[in-house]
């Protein structure tokens, strides 16, 4: 261990002893300079604690279409009431919990208008659309130890995203479509595609992100690769500007011809010997030079620690497989696969995707 290492550890023995004796905890709190500190301190474990209720306000807000019926336009508790067809005093504890969390917020004249936090959501739809998609892991979650070790095998989650069968394709389609926008924002912000011929998105979906690849690159060659069902999908949204290919990444090969292939938040979907072979018949597919661009949510980076691996940790609990890895992890797999470099390219935004560009020797 290295003596950084050593005194970090030491550090964090001391400090944790202090912060769980009573006679610090009370010392925090009478001695003035460190009240701002305490304070801030319990709030944050307040929110811990009560994190799952603030949850349930933002589900409730979006649910009832709180967000779209504000947007420019504040009205009183009694016609929100009205308009979602609750007793006024049921509404009124509602949109005091929302304002306490800043998803609301009262006019100077006592109407309720949308908070910081609800103005950003009406700028983003998708996320409502996640919001309410989550009443599924809430169900999991009744039980979370079961999610967790993986003793509970019924998840409603594990059967929505139905890869094996897909007969829930169009419904996860559609959620993943919704999202993909902002997240195909952040890839083409990050990586520059003009110097490749050919581009193919494998798990593509209905070939959102192709098509903001194409408003981009208009002269780049654009493929799309997915299960059978889903390039059905694919195929009514892009029409003929694109080839599609449908199949499974896990059994076979992949098409050859492009010089660069993207996987868009499919790695995080699988365990690992189903990402070795995936990224084992991406290298064979790929050309000497050829790249390998990995988009989703990273592990192990601290700006995004609780979205990889708080939320998605528990997402793909659920979901009974895959899970987030750190960029060292995917390039260990990476150079397994056949991949001579792997390197993380900065997004603009980590929490809606991380990046890692791999190059063929
Ligand atoms: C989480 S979605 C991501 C879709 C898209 N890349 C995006 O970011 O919006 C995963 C995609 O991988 C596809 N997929 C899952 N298993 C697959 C397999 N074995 N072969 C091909 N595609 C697969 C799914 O059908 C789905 O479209």
């Amino acid at each position: 261990m290295s003596l950084l290492g050593r005194a970090a550890d030491q550090w964090r023995s001391f400090r944790n002893g202090l912060l769980s004796s009573p006679r610090f905890q009370k010392f925090a709190v009478d001695f003035p300079p460190f009240r701002p500190v305490s304070r801030a301190r319990s709030r944050q474990l307040f929110d811990l604690l009560a994190g799952f209720t603030y949850t349930q306000v933002l589900y409730c807000t979006v649910k009832l279409g709180l967000i779209e019926m504000l947007q420019g336009q504040p009205l009183s508790s009694q016609a929100i009431a009205a308009r979602i067809g609750w007793p006024t005093d049921r509404t009124e504890r509602l949109l005091k919990a929302a304002i306490s969390l800043d998803i609301l917020e009262r006019t100077s004249t006592g109407e309720v208008t949308l908070g910081i936090h609800g103005a950003a959501l009406a700028g983003n739809p998708w996320i409502a659309r996640f919001i309410t998609h989550h009443s599924l892991l809430y169900a999991d979650l009744t039980d979370p130890l079961g999610v967790l070790s993986g003793t509970k095998k019924q998840n409603q989650l594990k059967d929505f995203w139905s890869y094996s069968d897909q007969r829930n394709a169009a419904d996860y389609t559609a959620l993943m479509a919704a999202s993909q926008q902002a997240v195909a924002a952040e890839i083409l912000a990050a990586y520059d595609f003009s110097r490749h011929q050919h581009v193919i998105d494998i798990g593509g979906s209905n070939g959102t992100f192709l098509k903001a690849a194409a408003e981009r690159y208009p002269r780049l060659k654009l493929s799309l690769f997915d299960l059978p069902k889903v390039t059905e999908l694919a195929r009514a949204n892009l029409g003929n500007r694109f080839e599609i290919h449908g199949g499974s990444f896990l059994d076979g090969e992949l098409p050859k011809g492009p010089d660069c292939a993207t996987l868009i938040r499919i790695a995080h979907d699988h365990d690992d010997a189903a990402v070795a072979t995936l990224l084992a018949a991406v290298a064979r597919m790929l050309p000497p030079g050829g790249t390998l661009i990995l988009a989703e949510p990273l592990s192990g980076l601290r700006a995004t620690a609780p979205v990889a691996d708080a939320y998605f940790g528990l997402y793909f609990a659920a979901m009974g497989q895959g899970r987030t890895r750190t960029p060292d992890e995917i390039g260990r797999m990476a150079k397994e696969a056949g991949f001579a470099r792997c390197e993380l390219v900065a997004t603009r935004n980590p929490v809606v995707s991380g990046l890692l560009r791999m190059t063929m020797p």
